[in-house]
């Protein structure tokens, strides 16, 4: 791999001299252009692991780099290499227009003021802001303040891009908007992106790898393909029949849902025998067979079985 966009290694990080491990001694390399999710349940560390990365918070022990920059130790260069939206602060001013605030913020990156006011045109376009972008940002919705905070991350067009639950509180037409935007800016412009998200559905279709941690520590890290056919070594069948008053014979692994019109019935197959046992086992309770169809697991199921039971990644 050419020199990670994001590299921690080993990193530890306790709150207080006597708190529990926030983060239990992780490391991730993160090549240069891809977009990697971070997922975990409440409380896992996810937060911590990107404020350390953004210089906010500092490591017990470990170390972080961004664009091959020690977060600590050749702290300017790395800060240059990234932009931030944290979950949870407030990332920009909310008497300030869009524009005043992109154009504070670029100058702060150390851009000239004419340069900023270019990116800002650029990205208040891109966004669908510019013909607002004089109104104070404390009056727009929950997205478009979003939105607004995004783009003052990406003011000074930064390699890497930490996103801290990106789409948190936005509706479904914003979180749209800034899904597509992640996506744009991973896929045309090659960004570096972690992001957090409790939304799987974002992490589904943005993100190249997932890296899921728990309880301060790594559960796995896998690209995100590979994550999900660990889960599909069993087929997963769905079989509908005709909703009956009787209960259902079913073999051993098999579980049936009876609804208004058909009885559902769900369950792994571990080779064409399974398969075969149901379908005769239908056939002599005269049960006739309506669809029979494999269905995948989506990342949702396949994070809720990695919380509650570790592979190895
Ligand atoms: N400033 C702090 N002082 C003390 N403990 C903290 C602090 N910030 C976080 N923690 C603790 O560190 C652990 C990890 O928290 P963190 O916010 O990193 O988790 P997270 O994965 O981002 O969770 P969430 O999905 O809820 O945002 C938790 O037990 C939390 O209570």
């Amino acid at each position: 791999m050419p020199v990670p966009a994001i590299e921690i290694t080993n990193l530890t990080k306790r709150y207080g001299d006597t708190g529990p491990l926030a983060v239990d001694d992780i490391s991730l390399a993160v090549e240069p252009g891809s977009v990697i999710g971070f997922l975990g349940p409440n409380g896992a560390g996810k937060t911590t692991t990107i404020k350390i990365l953004a210089g906010l918070v500092s490591a017990t022990s470990g170390s972080a780099s961004l664009g091959g920059f020690d977060v600590v130790h050749q702290r300017a260069a790395a800060m240059a290499q990234f932009g931030a939206v944290l979950e949870g602060s407030r990332n920009i001013y909310w008497t300030l227009s869009s524009w005043q605030n992109l154009i504070y913020f670029g100058r702060l990156k150390g851009l000239r003021k004419s340069a900023a006011a270019a990116r800002a045109e650029r990205l208040l376009t891109d966004l669908d802001l510019w013909e607002r972008r004089h109104e104070k940002v404390g009056g727009f919705s929950r997205g478009m303040q979003q939105k607004v905070a995004i783009a003052a991350a990406l003011i000074a067009d930064p390699a890497i891009i930490l996103l801290d639950e990106p789409t948190l509180g936005l509706d479904v037409a914003a979180t749209r908007t800034v899904k597509n935007w992640i996506g744009t800016l991973a896929r045309d412009e090659g960004k570096t992106i972690l992001l957090t998200t409790h939304q799987l559905d974002v992490v589904e279709e943005l993100c190249d790898r997932v890296a899921v941690i728990s309880g301060g520590r790594f559960v796995t890290d896998l690209p995100i393909g590979a994550l999900l056919s660990q889960f599909r070594q069993h087929d997963h069948y769905e079989v509908r029949t005709e909703a009956r008053a009787d209960p259902v014979a079913l073999p051993d692994g098999f579980t049936a849902v009876r609804g208004d019109e058909d009885t559902v019935i769900t369950g792994h197959v571990q080779g064409g025998d399974d398969l075969y046992a149901l379908i005769e086992a239908l056939r002599a309770q005269g049960l006739p067979l309506r669809s029979l169809a494999q269905v995948q697991p989506n990342l949702e199921e396949v994070f809720l079985s990695l919380v509650k039971e570790p592979v190895n990644g």
